[in-house]
């Protein structure tokens, strides 16, 4: 195709960008394609200036776009613009989306999964893969309107294309190429080491090891990115050059293999998958069920549960933000707290008084909230950007993927796949929004899942509330975070945060923060009741053994555990 002359699709995504001993950079050209993976996960092909392999393909893959989400964003915009603009042609109706929702996405996500299954099949019949997998590729790369299926390129109607189909992006400054070495489409062996210079990958986090069948030496050997029946061996070797970790952001969302005794069931695999398409509905990273424990397939009581990564459901009768009281920001470039017109109802200060974000630059949470207050988010009406500006942090995708495990003695827990930097923020409590007096109706199991939000309720019973008071139960939809764990020595805290809505609503998220450096799959708690915690600091343990009303004893099995928690 004439798109071809403009670039020359690469199917090596398991390049070693990284030990090639140069540290040569490359002119970014633009992306030209994108493609999403059987969880939803999303790569984009990018183009670089002057540069091609051996073999005249001149593109790599790359999952991690943080160092170009300005590039990111108009590509993904213009996609957007150009399905929808498509749908309208095609079916002459209306075409409205819910928040979040990428209208292709669903049947995009099913021909990956054939393309997946293709691959298992070829797999079980050991048949020589490549022949197969670059006949599926050729007819893929020469099917000029393929749907948006594996490329998005050069549909039709694509206004920003040129007189060959290739989107025009503004120029970039140098930037290094790196590749995604895990997608689940990747079938090519790595590229012989005698190669012309290499791109090189900007200095950004280096991924956790990826476990690896044991003889890595034949032709399909690292080929698998997915494999949901693969049991791990061992991991990588760690490889020579040393690659700082940003705290900031670690691993990019990847594939990893499920570890589980035996493989996994249907259920198991529909659930990861339902639970993994509906994060990335939202834009965030994958969920993954993994139990090394016994026979039980998935978390029990999960049918019909509904999966809701960033926001709340709201019962009958609770009431929505208005967003006409929502304070504004105005700022153009990089917000700042004492400017910033949202900030005005925020109480956070530094040691001067001066009002401060409650995030560094990094983005990671300074854990600078006195009792009482909440963090204040720049909102849908703020004129910063959505993706750069840093107060925007719980409000952001999470990047990090989580898997939900089952715990030897207390039930499912959750725990990270990659090493988290303190301060890291991972995901919001969500579920169905109701009153405080229906939860405290609400009796079983549902107990066990609900969430007061209580930034501005006093301590004291007998103070009358200004504020109407909200909780949130996530027995019937939530996300993963319904599955931590209670430990009376936590890794993580929560804290209240507010966007798109008014604080006096009462309304806020609750957004789960590290507390300390975490290595990867440890597992995340929190403390269930902090302020049991202090009276039982403060009364020097004494009490440990006596169980408050409704109270069941604590196993979290720290040496300071005070014996009970309360739901
Ligand atoms: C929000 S759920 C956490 C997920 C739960 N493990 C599951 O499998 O669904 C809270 C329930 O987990 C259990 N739990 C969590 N932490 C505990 C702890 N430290 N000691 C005893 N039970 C705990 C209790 O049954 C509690 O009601």
């Amino acid at each position: 195709m004439a798109r071809r002359e403009i670039w020359k699709p690469s199917r090596r995504p398991l390049e070693d960008w990284e030990n090639d001993g140069t540290d040569r950079e490359w002119e970014f050209s633009g992306i030209v394609g994108e493609e999403i993976d059987t969880f939803g996960v999303k790569r984009y092909e990018i183009k670089w200036k002057d540069w091609q392999r051996a073999d005249g393909t001149n593109t790599t893959w790359q999952r991690d776009m943080s160092d170009m989400s300005d590039v990111q964003r108009e590509w993904d915009e213009m996609q957007e613009d150009k399905r929808l603009e498509a749908a309208r042609r095609n079916t002459g109706v209306k075409v409205r989306l819910e928040p979040g929702q990428v209208w292709h996405e669903d049947a995009t996500i099913e021909m990956a999964r054939g393309y997946e299954e293709q691959y298992r099949e070829a797999l079980r019949r050991n048949l020589k893969l490549y022949a197969r997998w670059d006949n599926t590729l050729k007819s893929v790369h020469s099917d000029s309107d393929d749907g948006g299926q594996r490329r998005d390129g050069g549909g039709a109607g694509d206004e920003s294309s040129d007189s060959t189909g290739s989107p025009r992006l503004p120029k970039r400054k140098r930037l290094r190429p790196s590749s995604d070495r895990t997608s689940s489409m990747a079938t090519q062996p790595q590229e012989p080491r005698n190669n012309p210079p290499r791109p090189v990958p900007p200095s950004r986090p280096k991924p956790t090891p990826r476990f690896v069948r044991d003889s890595p030496s034949s032709d399909d050997d690292d080929a698998m990115a997915v494999d949901l029946t693969a049991r791990p061996t061992r991991p990588l070797p760690r490889r020579r050059r040393q690659v700082v970790r940003s705290d900031s952001s670690p691993s990019p969302p990847r594939t990893t293999f499920v570890r589980s005794r035996s493989s996994p069931s249907p259920r198991h695999m529909t659930l990861q998958e339902q639970w993994t398409r509906m994060a990335a509905r939202a834009g965030a990273a994958a969920i993954y069920f993994v139990n090394e424990v016994n026979a039980e397939e998935v978390p029990p009581g999960l049918d019909g549960f509904r999966y809701c990564e960033r926001h709340y459901i709201r019962a009958v009768g609770v009431p929505e933000p208005d967003e006409q009281y929502l304070l504004s920001c105005e700022c153009e470039l990089s917000c700042d707290a004492q400017v910033c017109g949202c900030q005005e109802l925020s109480d956070i200060v530094d040691d001067f008084g001066d009002k401060v974000f409650a995030y560094t630059d990094q983005r990671q949470f300074k854990d600078n909230l006195s009792p009482g207050e909440e963090v204040i988010e720049c909102n849908k009406n703020c004129s910063c950007d959505p993706r750069s500006c840093p107060n925007r942090v719980a409000q952001q995708p999470r990047d990090v993927p989580i898997e939900v495990f089952r715990t030897e003695e207390c039930g499912w827990g959750v725990r990270a796949t990659s090493d988290l930097p303190k301060g890291k923020v991972l995901g919001i409590y969500t579920g169905e929004l109701i009153t405080r007096e229906e939860a405290r109706r609400r009796t079983g199991q549902s107990k066990s899942y609900i969430f007061d939000l209580d930034v501005h309720e006093a301590d004291d019973d007998s103070v009358e509330e200004e504020y109407a008071k909200y909780s949130v139960d996530s027995y019937r939809c939530g996300n993963w975070t319904r599955f931590i764990n209670h430990s009376c020595e936590p890794n993580m805290r929560v804290y209240p945060v507010v966007w798109d809505t008014v604080p006096e609503l009462n309304q806020p998220y609750l957004a789960f923060v590290t507390t300390q450096t975490i290595v990867a799959r440890t597992e995340l708690t929190i403390d269930y009741d902090p302020k049991a915690t202090e009276e039982h600091r403060r009364s020097k343990g004494k009490g440990r053994r006596i169980l408050p009303e409704g109270a069941r004893p604590c196993i979290c099995g720290a040496d300071s555990c005070r014996g009970w928690i309360t739901i």
